[in-house]
């Protein structure tokens, strides 16, 4: 079942077009990654599913509502990552959970998000005196005590040593596994891969790619080797789209699994061959290839 649905959606600040005709859904359960250069529109596009901002046209549905007409209903069943500036130094620990969970009608216990999130020894520390990893399990402890159907994280790992960034990624598995919709919107590309069930990649305001990282980056191998004898025919294996030759050398690029047909093609020939090598490419170079840009 869909939880989001957005649909054809424009949007444009005077003769700028920071939404054009985008669409995706979002399934109940999963991760989904939108990922994007700076300024393709993912945080627009994201705060007006959550009801912040209004899109010129086009329709959203959260849980079946419409986040602008329905605002208060649809607030009431997410979750809003907060980012760093919105929280007041000296507020302590505490005093922000118990805040935030008067917002809402039926909000979980917030003693027990401090345990589960590895905070209750710093339940009377003042925000501004916490670590960057304790700042981010704060904010994350925070968009979870509405007890939410959907959670919206935001360029959640920024800034964070890579221990701590670890730690964050497992926290975020374990809100999935608590059946909770999680919408994760990044810069990183290793991010995205080990927790995203799918990811829309935004492009100037466009969703120019839909799909599981696998898929996205399944395009696009390229085995090379050298021919120590023999001749041998890959343009007609399956998931070949080009075989290039330059004397022994050997470049062959393609889609899925073809390196395991290749392999097979190459034995069945009895052709030997010496320095295969088979590069594997990453998200990194598909979002390049997709966007014509590489990541900054
Ligand atoms: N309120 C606004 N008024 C005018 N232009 C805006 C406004 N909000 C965003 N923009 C512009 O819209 C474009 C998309 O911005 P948006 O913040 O949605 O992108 P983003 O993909 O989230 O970028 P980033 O990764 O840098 O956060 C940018 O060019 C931005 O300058």
């Amino acid at each position: 079942m869909a939880v989001i649905e957005v649909t054809a959606l424009r949007k444009r600040y005077a003769d700028l077009v920071v939404l054009d005709d985008v669409s995706f859904s979002v399934e109940e359960g999963e991760i989904f990654g939108i990922l994007g250069p700076n300024g393709a529109g993912k945080t627009t596009a994201v705060e007006c599913v959550e009801g912040l901002r209004r899109a010129d046209s086009g329709s959203i549905r959260v849980l079946g509502l419409d986040p602008a007409g329905d605002g208060p209903k649809v607030r009431e069943q997410i979750g809003v990552q907060l980012q760093q500036t919105q929280l007041p130094e000296n507020l302590k620990v505490w005093e922000a959970l118990d805040l935030y969970a008067s917002f809402y009608a039926e909000p979980r216990d917030w003693r027990e998000l401090l345990e589960e999130w590895g905070l209750a020894d710093k339940r009377h520390a003042r925000f501004g005196k916490l670590s960057g990893g304790q700042k981010q399990r704060l904010f994350i402890a925070l968009a979870l005590v509405g007890n939410p159907r959907v959670a919206f994280l935001d360029e959640l790992t920024t800034g964070l040593d890579p221990s701590a960034r670890r730690t964050t990624w497992e926290l975020i598995k374990r809100i999935k596994a608590d059946g909770v919709t999680v919408v994760l919107v990044s810069h990183f590309m290793d991010e995205v891969e080990e927790l995203c069930d799918r990811v829309a990649v935004f492009d100037r305001g466009r969703v120019v790619a839909l799909d599981t990282p696998a898929g996205l980056v399944g395009g696009a191998h390229q085995m090379r080797f050298t021919l120590m004898s023999g001749h041998v025919d890959l343009e007609a294996v399956p998931g070949v789209t080009t075989v290039t030759r330059d004397g022994n050398r050997v470049v062959v690029t393609g889609r899925g699994d073809f390196a395991t047909a290749v392999t097979a093609q190459l034995a069945r020939q009895h052709v030997l061959v010496s320095d295969l090598r088979i590069d594997k490419r990453t998200l990194d170079d598909a979002f390049t290839a997709l966007t014509s840009r590489s990541f900054s």
